[in-house]
């Protein structure tokens, strides 16, 4: 896409977006130009962080929920508890010396929530510290003419390091109220000049640490299945890595807008750390839970490819970030996949020894990017791409 003003007039361009912002709040019903407001937003290089430190006191439209997307489930979910459904995701030790046991509490956790928090995971503290720091660090700094910021700017799906504001933000109904940092690290990594100086050195290692993780999970997971350890690995689920670094600010109409749209992640697992601020929501029975921020911990959930190949063994779930008017939130997902190398050509179904008759396919075989092409194609919209495979 061409951008003449790439990163050269963000106040500018802030400016207007103000002036437009005050506008559509006083006109909701007049008709606007939505695209040109997207391409305004693009135009400054420095996303809803941008928006937000100019000092915006209402939400622009293109960043309001439609009603309908705050009806399902209903609101009183986030208020209603029972003692037969826990208010949060498992929490595994996985310094746990008893590995029967730990493998048992990733089985029930993989299958019934999707989602679990795991401590004594090995990654030291100053390296979750250090890189949460760094992205802070990148988001906060503008975004003007010369900055790492207008350098990064991009949605091309070619670029494996890239910054931008919402990944679909020219084709989704509404867009979220987070910027992100996109780091494809496995298998090929960026050269180390493509990384903002301040984050590189940091996020190299981290990504490091979490290959690691990621490794111990896959042979959790795969001994969870009643695999051997070396499984899920063999098979390459976790050859490809990519890190993004989320940025969600203040928003000042929290109850507007959200920061990440309902959505299940494409990949075959995903490990999250998330700052002190919360946000982030499970779906599990039909009701938003919270994931409570545990210092020290990392979220890990099961992806879409990873529910196909265990066929519905473990399961891929719904989860959605709120916006906040608070301190600003800071988010580094881990995706582990293979779709990066276009050459490949092995199939993911639901995993041969796993079929029985009592247990027969519930997926059709499929090529990793042909799943990941599906799943953009529809975007995050609550809309789960994996149904579209199901035999
Ligand atoms: O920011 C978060 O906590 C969640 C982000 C997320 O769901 C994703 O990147 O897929
Ligand atoms: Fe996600």
């Amino acid at each position: 896409m061409q951008r003449k003003q790439r990163g050269g007039n963000c106040k500018e361009t802030i400016q207007s977006s103000r002036a437009q912002d005050t506008s559509t709040t006083s006109a909701m019903s007049a008709a606007y130009d939505r695209t040109a407001d997207l391409r305004a937003l693009d135009t400054t290089c420095s996303g809803v962080r941008g928006l937000a430190a100019s000092g915006i006191t209402h939400l622009p439209r293109i960043f309001r929920v439609p009603d309908h997307h705050h009806e399902s489930p209903p609101p009183q979910v986030f208020f209603q508890e029972s003692p037969s459904s826990p208010a949060s995701i498992p929490v595994i030790d996985l310094g746990s010396p008893d590995r029967a046991a730990v493998v048992a509490a990733v089985r029930r956790a993989a299958a019934e929530w999707g989602f679990f928090q795991v401590t004594g995971h090995g990654v030291p503290l100053e390296s979750m510290a250090a890189a949460t720091d760094a992205t802070r660090g990148f988001h906060e700094a503008d975004g003007c003419e010369g900055s790492d910021k207008a350098r990064l700017y991009s949605r091309d799906p070619d670029k494996a390091v890239k910054y931008h504001c919402n990944f679909d933000l020219h084709q989704s109904p509404v867009a979220n109220w987070r910027d992100t940092l996109y780091l494809r690290m496995a298998p090929d990594p960026p050269d180390h000049g493509e990384l903002p100086d301040s984050c590189r050195d940091v996020l190299f290692e981290y990504a490091k640490q979490l290959k690691m993780l990621g490794k111990t999970l896959f042979d959790l997971l795969s001994e969870a299945l009643g695999l051997k350890p070396s499984y899920l690995t063999d098979i390459e689920c976790n050859q490809g890595q990519v890190i993004v670094c989320h940025y969600y600010p203040p928003c000042p109409q929290p109850e507007l807008a959200i920061g990440t749209s309902r959505h299940s992640d494409y990949g075959f697992l995903t490990i999250l750390l998330q700052d002190e601020i919360g946000g982030l929501q499970v779906l599990h029975d039909d009701r938003w839970i919270d994931v409570t921020p545990t210092p020290g911990a990392f979220i890990v959930n099961i992806g879409d490819l990873l529910q196909l190949a265990s066929n519905d063994g473990f399961r891929s779930v719904e989860h959605r970030v709120l916006a906040k008017n608070a301190a600003p939130r800071v988010s580094i997902a881990c995706f582990f996949s293979t779709q990066f190398h276009p050459a490949s050509t092995r199939m993911y179904g639901p995993i041969k020894e796993l079929l029985s008759n009592e247990n027969p396919p519930l997926y059709r075989e499929t090529l990793v990017r042909d799943y990941v092409k599906h799943y953009f194609s529809i975007g995050l919209d609550g809309k789960t791409a994996i149904s579209d495979f199901r035999l």
